[in-house]
């Protein structure tokens, strides 16, 4: 069975009430591409409002707590994300890794109790600049995968996104020949891991400094399966040109 493409933005810390009209914007613009599955992560505090602004639009959160509930000052739990309307979320973005001191065992815990709260799961993973240059990238990103895969799950609500940090939001990306063979090396270590049935209906994305010219080349590239967009995902003038990119490739 052919993958879906699957264009997520991940909107970070930006956007206020006055960004709702852009993704409405975004939301009517992917209609136009039934093919593609479009979804948008902004900040908590939007959540709730985008849901309520684009009636059956996919809207994800960008983090959550491992735990349902409880003493947790600031967090948010998936159950809330879900509640707020939020079907998917991020998770392991190398922004939480880095800076929040995520491990591997902290990411998986929150991506079972996103999938326990009934929400579709985004786990990233992706090398720091020294280890892809040291030959090392595919080494550090398949321990990653092991390491944060939840015990048990449905493949269709689970994608990887595969995000060198060394291309977020630097305007580099690897070659076609890089994602391909690092897509490529995920799925047959998901295969190991989960089984072929599960690692052949998994959806792997690509993320870091995709736009609308590189898009088509990316999305294109072996196992990929859509793409993990941050910069380019705040304004529909931006962001649905990588849809239309997506839709192309069918
Ligand atoms: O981190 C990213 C998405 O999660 C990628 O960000 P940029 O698209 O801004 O490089």
């Amino acid at each position: 069975m052919a993958r879906r493409k699957y264009v997520v933005g991940n909107w970070k810390m930006n956007g206020l009430k006055a960004a709702l009209d852009e993704a409405r914007a975004i939301f009517a613009g992917a209609a136009e591409h039934a093919a593609v599955d479009v979804a948008l992560c902004p900040p908590f505090t939007l959540i709730g409002a985008m849901a309520d602004a684009a009636p059956g639009a996919a809207v994800g959160g960008q983090d959550c707590h491992a735990a349902a509930a409880g003493a947790y000052t600031g967090s948010v739990a998936a159950p809330m994300l879900a509640d707020a309307g939020a079907r998917l979320v991020i998770v392991g973005h190398s922004e939480r890794r880095e800076g929040f001191g995520e491990s591997d065992a902290d990411v998986k815990a929150k991506a079972e109790a996103a999938l326990a709260a009934g929400l579709s799961v985004i786990l990233c993973v992706g090398e720091p600049r020294d280890v892809r240059e040291s030959g090392g990238a595919i080494a550090y990103v398949l321990a990653q995968v092991a390491g944060s895969l939840p015990a048990a799950f449905d493949p269709a609500r689970l994608a990887i996104a595969y995000e060198p940090i060394w291309a977020i939001g630097t305007g580099l990306v690897p070659t076609v020949v890089d994602v391909a063979a690092m897509h490529g090396a995920i799925r047959a270590r998901l295969g190991e891991l989960s089984g072929p049935a599960a690692a052949e209906a998994m959806r792997l994305l690509y993320g870091g400094s995709v736009n609308g010219d590189n898009a088509a080349e990316l999305l294109d590239a072996g196992d990929v399966d859509g793409a993990l967009v941050g910069g380019a995902s705040l304004t529909a003038a931006k962001f649905l040109p990588i849809v239309a990119a997506a839709a192309q490739l069918g």
